[in-house]
């Protein structure tokens, strides 16, 4: 069926991965293992993937996302996210996922069996073995029982060289004491403190702004003559060139290595150099190399890439926030609803004084058994990508959980999430929406004073209020404006407000007949006799005044809102010529 095949999200693994992941992603998507290829390449061929799957080696740049038109996930089947530009994927709405504890018992065993390497010349008198030689006395090594582990970064490693009948300092200003109490590891606040300390000094952190350089000249020199170190966490952390000049001199016994600030080393490079030199122990970044660690890895970020491209959260996502399966569960249908209601609310208002979206600040109300869900963050990006979605210079844009937060920053929108616990607050339904509009002169007094794009008081004749409620997984509007609505915010609504008098469909359909459009059905909602607003949410509502001095006028006046599915778009001389008809007040089509 190549039909269906070419249809099915495509993956791009260009790395070595363990099939027992791969396995699970094939029965419903494409993957592509396309091992060695150059940065050209991919740049070519990425805009066709979904999602991408690496290891270490795939520099995942920002002209490589910007060129990946249709990636969901960049997918870490390890930890180091180092290699993906995290901050451009957020931008895109890119969700980046690693494995953050797949292979760190692997490079935790790694890091033991380099310093035992190390201590006890392994590497060298196996070569000088399988060269002929049988030179004892020259590979004499040290114990490590009793001698001092330092480490930067506290984790796994801990516990193994406390096996071994070592004594274990750590630096991690992030670490609770209670699990380095509970390890029996000293924590020591200070850098100095922990190599001066140290026989074997060993960094296990990830390469950020703080740790980039942390050991150099100064640092090594700290350490106590015939120090030993070992890196199996990052290149960058430690200065090579001044590692290099410390085994040269004599100062230090002894370096492992299994990781360089370029990955192979340049020829000629500190990094090879070291690598070189006699009393370094290296390994080619095998700290996760393990048949074990590969596995978990693999299967990790791939049930990742399964949930995402099949629109759930995933569970270790590096950019977006954590929420639990069962609460995402809940609030499915509502992100749903929430699109809408942002949506409608810029098609519908957009017309008004304001630009595009009119207002700036937002107040997206809770109520009912939605109120106790604490996690709304995917209904706070519904509602940002409803709101822009209708706007055509945002096209092109994935708004999402990952970047929604900064698309609404960087465009000075501001929403107060509000949870209204009353039960009286939501009549009949379950779960209620609201979305209310500031006023601007109130909205410039909330919202972050230089996000302020506000253009000034706009003569407000209406509150702008959309509610909404989900009927099962249907979403459904109960509000809209001074009106008490019911209906499907799908496919394409003609929406008319009107005085509730006789003929008034007849003049539309007239209208829309002659430009030949269908009308599929029709809803009418009356102005809302709940006008009185319940105590809970006034204090979130417009306070211009105006709205329940028209609501007596508009009562009177009779009018309603005319909703009307109609099959196809109409051109904006059709809602003019609608508007300019006796007893219309108002006609706008919008697509949901
Ligand atoms: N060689 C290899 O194949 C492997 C390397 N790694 C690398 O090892 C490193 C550590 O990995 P994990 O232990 O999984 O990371 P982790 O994130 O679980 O632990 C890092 C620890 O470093 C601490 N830390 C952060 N900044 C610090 C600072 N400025 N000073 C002191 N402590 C600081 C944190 O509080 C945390 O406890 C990462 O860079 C990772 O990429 C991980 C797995 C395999
Ligand atoms: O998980 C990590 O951070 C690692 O460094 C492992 O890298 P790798 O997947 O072996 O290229």
């Amino acid at each position: 069926m190549p039909l269906l095949r070419a249809s099915r999200p495509k993956v791009l693994v260009p790395e070595k991965l363990s099939p027992d992941g791969l396995a699970l992603l094939r029965s419903s998507l494409d993957v592509h293992e396309r091992k060695g290829l150059s940065a050209d390449e991919l740049l070519q061929i990425i805009p066709d993937y979904d999602a991408l799957l690496v290891r270490s080696e795939t520099k995942v740049t920002a002209t490589v996302l910007r060129a990946a038109k249709n990636l969901k996930v960049v997918a870490r089947a390890g930890v180091g996210v180092d290699n993906v530009d995290v901050e451009e994927a957020t931008k895109l709405g890119i969700v980046v996922v690693n494995s953050p504890s797949g292979n760190i018992g692997a490079a935790a065993e790694h890091t033991i069996a380099l310093m035992m390497s190390m201590a006890r010349k392994i590497p060298e008198s196996c070569a000088s073995l399988k060269d002929g030689k049988w030179e004892r006395s020259k590979f004499v090594g040290v114990e490590v029982k009793g001698k001092t582990l330092s480490i930067i970064g506290l984790g796994k490693v801990a516990r193994l060289a406390k096996g071994l009948g070592m004594n274990v300092n750590a630096l991690d200003p992030y670490a609770s004491p209670a699990v380095a109490a509970s390890a029996s590891v000293a924590l020591v606040s200070a850098l100095p403190e922990l190599l001066a300390s140290a026989d074997f000094l060993t960094i296990h952190t990830p390469l950020i702004a703080s740790t980039r350089g942390m050991i150099a000249e100064a640092e090594l020199a700290q350490l106590k003559p015939g120090a030993r170190v070992l890196n199996v966490a990052r290149g960058g952390t430690f200065d090579e060139d001044a590692l290099l000049a410390a085994l040269q001199s004599g100062h230090l016994s002894g370096a492992a290595i299994d990781v360089f600030t370029s990955e192979p080393p340049a020829p000629d490079s500190s990094a090879a150099r070291l690598i070189a030199h006699p009393r370094a122990v290296v390994t080619p970044h095998l700290g996760a190399s393990t048949v074990e660690a590969q596995e978990n890895v693999s299967v990790d970020v791939c049930e990742q890439v399964l949930e995402i491209l099949q629109g759930s959260l995933p569970r270790s996502a590096v950019n977006a926030p954590l929420i639990l399966p069962e609460e995402y569960k809940k609030l499915q249908p509502f992100v749903h609803l929430v699109e809408k209601l942002g949506s409608l609310y810029t098609q519908h208002y957009a017309a008004s004084p304001g630009g595009a979206m009119g207002r700036n600040a937002f107040d997206l109300i809770y109520q009912g058994e939605l109120a106790s869900i604490n996690n709304t963050k995917p209904l706070f990006a519904a509602l940002i990508k409803g709101l822009f979605s209708p706007i055509s210079s945002m096209e092109g844009l994935n708004i999402n959980i990952v970047n929604a937060e900064l698309v609404a920053r960087e465009r000075g929108i501001f929403v107060s999430e509000q949870h209204s616990r009353d039960p009286s607050d939501h009549s009949s339904y379950s779960s209620l929406v609201t979305l209310v509009a500031r006023p601007p002169s109130r909205a410039s007094s909330r919202a972050p004073a230089s996000d302020d794009k506000s253009t000034g008081p706009v003569p407000d004749q209406h509150q702008r209020i959309i509610s909404g409620t989900c009927s099962g997984d249907r979403p459904l509007i109960t509000r809209l404006g001074r009106f008490e609505a019911s209906f499907e915010p799908e496919g394409t609504l003609l929406i008319c407000e009107n005085y509730d008098s006789p003929g008034k469909i007849g003049v539309v359909g007239n209208i829309l007949g002659q430009e030949g459009v269908n009308i599929n059905f029709m809803a009418v909602a009356p102005v809302s006799p709940k006008l009185a607003i319940n105590e809970s949410l006034k204090e979130s509502l417009p306070t211009d005044g105006s709205s329940q001095e028209h609501t007596a006028k508009s009562q009177s006046l009779n009018e309603a809102l005319m909703i009307l599915g109609i099959d196809r778009g109409v051109p904006a001389h059709v809602t003019a010529a609608l508007a300019k008809e006796s007893g219309i007040l108002s006609a706008c089509a919008v697509t949901l």
